[in-house]
């Protein structure tokens, strides 16, 4: 199944308590933002940040997505934070730390009943060993779950392992929810960099990310931008190979062949699905630029 969701390609989380960046996120090419209230907010700020990314959220962001990272349901903001959310600008609800199905549906039914608009969608946080192992429950919850998100730093703790350059530590976990986001048509982003000033680090888990199949990558600094967004949009000549195969394609379509060779190499029907996707990424991209 070939499921194309809107680019995604940099994902740039932002605590809530800290204005400076709310406003500093409408000059950004990131293609979405997660307006945090969840760990980068400590307790006594929980409830200014909130009222913070409301305020953000009325101004909005230009082209870009605006997701809101609530607090989870047992702790004591959750609810407050999502009755807040719930008919606000934001574009998704995060939530964190999710290990089931019934915590998805309980979002979405509070959602309903406090008369949520019916396009703000659910994104579920994947970030212990327990949400593994119940990837397929969750990722078939509820029509309006949109995408898995991972949480590596989380992870990372909760299984006593650590952060290593070759991410074998996660490498199971993360190629698992590529697995089942694809199989259910949802987006998959991948975990952050923690390393700030390592930029040879993060384009290898860019790199990394993408060969596995993720959307992009959730990201913690601005200057982790502009890699995400090389690495995970389609380059000059990913298109222009796109393009050429679907020529090619067509080309033998209309000659009566099924199959077609270019540049030595075979071309079938499911090498122009793949195509036709990275076109449509690449012309969703474009549209951002002009905006
Ligand atoms: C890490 C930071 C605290 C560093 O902040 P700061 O010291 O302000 O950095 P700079 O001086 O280099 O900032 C330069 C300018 O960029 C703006 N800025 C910085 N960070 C952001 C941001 N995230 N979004 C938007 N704008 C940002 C500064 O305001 C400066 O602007 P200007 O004044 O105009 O020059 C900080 O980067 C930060 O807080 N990052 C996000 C941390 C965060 O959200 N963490 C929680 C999410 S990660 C996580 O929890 C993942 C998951 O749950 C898991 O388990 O893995
Ligand atoms: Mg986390």
């Amino acid at each position: 199944m070939i499921n194309i969701h809107r680019p995604r390609r940099s994902v740039l989380y932002m605590p809530g308590a800290n204005t400076r960046a709310l406003e500093k996120a409408k000059t950004l090419a990131a293609d979405s933002l997660i307006l945090d209230l969840e760990d980068a907010v400590a307790p006594d700020a929980k409830v200014a940040a909130r009222a913070n990314i409301l305020a953000a959220l009325e101004t909005g962001f230009g082209h870009r997505e605006a997701v809101v990272r609530i607090n989870g349901l047992n702790t004591p903001w959750g609810a407050d934070d999502l009755s807040a959310f719930a008919n606000s600008k934001a574009d998704a609800i995060v939530l964190p730390k999710v290990e089931s199905a019934s915590q998805i549906q309980e979002v979405a039914t509070m959602l309903d009943k406090a008369g949520a608009r019916s396009d703000l969608t659910i994104w579920a946080m994947i970030e212990t060993p327990m949400a593994i192992f119940k990837l397929q429950e969750i990722a078939s919850a509820h029509p309006k779950l949109e995408a898995l998100v991972l949480g590596t730093s989380d992870l990372v703790k909760d299984l006593h392992a650590r952060h290593t350059p070759s991410r074998v530590e996660t490498l199971t976990a993360l190629s698992l929810s590529v697995l089942v986001a694809r199989a259910y048509g949802l987006c998959v982003l991948d975990g952050v960099h923690l390393s700030l000033d390592d930029e040879e680090g993060l384009r290898l888990s860019c790199i990394q990310g993408r060969d596995m199949g993720f959307d992009g990558k959730t990201l913690i600094h601005p200057k982790q931008i502009e890699l995400a967004n090389e690495f995970f949009g389609p380059s000059p000549l990913e298109i222009t190979e796109a393009q050429e195969r679907i020529a090619a394609y067509d080309a033998a379509i209309q000659a009566g062949a099924g199959i077609a060779v270019l540049n030595g190499k075979l071309i079938e029907e499911l090498h122009i699905q793949d195509a036709k996707r990275i076109l449509a990424l690449a012309k969703a991209i474009e549209s951002f630029a002009s905006n």
